[in-house]
């Protein structure tokens, strides 16, 4: 086991081996904007994205033997458990050679916070909350046109449903450790980016690197 330093002292044993990484959480209601400005943080200060949800899209698609649980409960607008969610984000950290991570749409409760600062050690830098109401998300939602199977108006509902109950408290949680950094998501998209340029512009000038003790 490596030897805590001061910057590394609460970050506990991990399964990334020596990796360093900075990650910054992006939460938000579903259809709130998270995608669509990850794509602009992504080209405009080095972050790699991770989408949750893209990646278990992209799991059911290669055939997994969970793709089929996998499905299922996001035509319901569930949390898939931890354990699935995690592999795959530790899974697209190791392979990738980049050390800054947008993780966009996770954690989305309790169980994927605590279970993810456990498996990882990785404490994000903070998360940048996306406010919008649920009559302009559903309206962005049912306009989305990318085929998805949850973006229909009873799963929709749904959606909204488990948002409200199991991933306002993980920000709540974060608020609380003074992370976290919100946006009016309800502008248009280039004046959230303004917004979101401030928060990036002034990380980028910060030594923030998270140095991860290995076993
Ligand atoms: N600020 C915005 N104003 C209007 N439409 C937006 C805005 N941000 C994103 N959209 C559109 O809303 C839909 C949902 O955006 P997306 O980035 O996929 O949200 P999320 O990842 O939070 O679900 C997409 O069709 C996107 O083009
Ligand atoms: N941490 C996560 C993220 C997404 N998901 C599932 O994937 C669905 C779509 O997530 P997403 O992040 O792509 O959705 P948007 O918020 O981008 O619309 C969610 O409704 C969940 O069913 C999950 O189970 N656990
Ligand atoms: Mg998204």
């Amino acid at each position: 086991m490596g030897s805590a330093t001061e910057a590394t002292k609460d970050i506990s044993e991990n399964l990334l081996g020596d990796k360093k990484v900075t990650v910054v959480f992006v939460l938000g209601g579903p259809g709130s904007g998270k995608g669509t400005q990850c794509a602009n943080i992504v080209e405009h200060y080095g972050f790699t994205h991770l989408s949750a949800g893209d990646l278990l899209r992209a799991e059911i698609k290669s055939g997994s033997e969970n793709g089929t649980m996998i499905q299922n409960m996001i035509k319901e607008g569930k949390i898939v458990p931890s354990e699935v969610t995690i592999k795959l984000l530790q899974t697209a950290i190791l392979e990738n050679g980049n050390d800054k991570f947008l993780i966009d749409g996770f954690p989305r409760n309790e169980e994927n916070r605590a279970a993810f600062e456990r498996v990882t050690g990785i404490v994000p830098e903070f998360v940048l909350f996306f406010d919008c109401s649920e009559e302009e998300m559903e309206r962005r939602l049912l306009g989305r046109n990318q085929g998805r199977v949850d973006d229909n108006i009873e799963t929709i509902k749904k959606r909204f449903k488990v948002f409200v109950e199991s991933s306002l408290p993980v920000v709540e949680h974060y608020e609380s450790l003074g992370k976290v950094k919100r946006i009016d998501a309800a502008k248009p998209i280039p004046e959230v980016f303004e917004d979101i340029k401030v928060i990036f512009s002034s990380l980028a000038s910060k030594v923030m690197k998270l140095v991860i003790i290995s076993s």
